[in-house]
């Protein structure tokens, strides 16, 4: 075999509830996932030793040593075979780095399932999903995709039914258009700033709310873009206060509604149909207040491997 490649959607958060720090410095969550059809491609060919290359826009801000959490996938998988990761690693990134879109999560669990296939190992689809699970807190939605809660720290999934269809199915419920901004948020200091903003507050448990699982099961657009919410939101504003301004570009252009995707910078617009993400795109871009503007579809499917 000379090569597998697997694609892996990026996500948006439609809702993001935080809980207050756990004494292991990480935060309870009810995460509400939806894959989005923005994709990463990894590659796995056959090699003497474990490399990784990166191309696409942002190849550049993506590290290309063990700390690639494509790489760290692979010596996992092998590791718990008991066979060297010898392979090497292409990454096609489509996905903004460093945005809130969980671009490292998707290349993580693209070489999971890309390593799996190459070295015919077959390893159970629970096993992987344990090994998303060490890599970090949204490498498991990255493999499912569709649409689910997160509990946890967020990588304890139920997929969720979207527009009808089951989680894990593609289809084109919902149309957004993202904002990628210029330079990225880190995850542990957005986090640490919900933490700072929080102090002396009695931080509720994460929940998901009901509306909104409705709104995503049946499809219903103008009810999810009512109940769209982000706890980090109020941090990424804090860390970077230009978010307001493209917030209200994409709003002013007609969007239905607008929210920072996860830990941030890149703003998410729910739109109610691909004209209108077309034109919302062209106004985020003409308002100087992003870096560019791109339109998708949620659900995406998870990681696949591609024929
Ligand atoms: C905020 C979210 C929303 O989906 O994603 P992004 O917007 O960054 O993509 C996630 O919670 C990010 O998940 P992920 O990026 O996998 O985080 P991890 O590698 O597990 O953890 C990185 C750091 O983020 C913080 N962290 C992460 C998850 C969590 N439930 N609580 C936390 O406090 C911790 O400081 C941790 O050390
Ligand atoms: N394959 C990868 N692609 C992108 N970033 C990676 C990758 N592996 C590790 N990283 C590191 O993870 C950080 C967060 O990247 P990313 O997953 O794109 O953003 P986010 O956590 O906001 O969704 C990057 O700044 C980079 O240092």
């Amino acid at each position: 075999m000379s090569g597998v490649t697997v694609r892996v959607p990026a996500k948006v958060n439609v809702q993001l509830a935080v809980g207050g720090a756990r004494p292991d410095g990480f935060h309870d969550l009810a995460n509400v996932f939806l894959a989005v059809s923005l994709y990463d491609e990894v590659t796995a060919t056959p090699a003497e030793t474990l490399t990784v290359t990166c191309e696409g826009p942002d190849a550049d801000k993506v590290p290309l040593d063990r700390s690639n959490l494509a790489a760290r996938a692979a010596e996992l998988l092998a590791a718990r075979h008991g066979i060297s990761p010898d392979v090497h690693l292409h990454i096609v990134k489509d996905i903004p780095v460093a945005g809130g879109m969980a671009g490292g999560s998707a290349d993580g669990a693209g070489a999971l399932l890309a390593c799996d296939a190459l070295w015919g190992l077959n390893t159970p689809r629970a096993e992987l999903l344990d090994i998303c699970a060490e890599l970090g807190s949204d490498v498991p939605f990255s493999l499912v995709g569709g649409a689910a809660l997160g509990v946890g720290r967020g990588e304890r999934l139920t997929e969720l039914p979207v527009g009808g269809a089951a989680g894990g199915a593609a289809g084109g419920a919902f149309h957004w258009v993202f904002a990628v901004a210029d330079g990225g948020l880190s995850t542990p200091a957005v986090y640490g700033e919900f933490d700072r903003l929080n102090e002396g507050v009695a931080v509720p448990e994460p929940a998901a709310s009901p509306v909104l699982l409705d709104a995503l099961r049946t499809g219903d657009a103008t009810a999810l873009a009512g109940a769209l919410a982000n706890d980090l939101q109020p941090a990424a504003l804090s860390l970077r206060p230009s978010l307001a301004a493209t917030l209200a570009a994409g709003t002013d252009a007609g969007a239905l509604a607008a929210l920072v995707s996860g830990s941030g910078p890149t703003t998410a617009f729910l739109v109610k149909d691909p004209e209108s993400a077309e034109s919302v795109a062209a106004a985020l871009i003409a308002s100087g207040t992003c870096r560019t503007a791109r339109v998708a579809t949620s659900p995406a499917a998870g990681a696949r491997v591609l024929d």
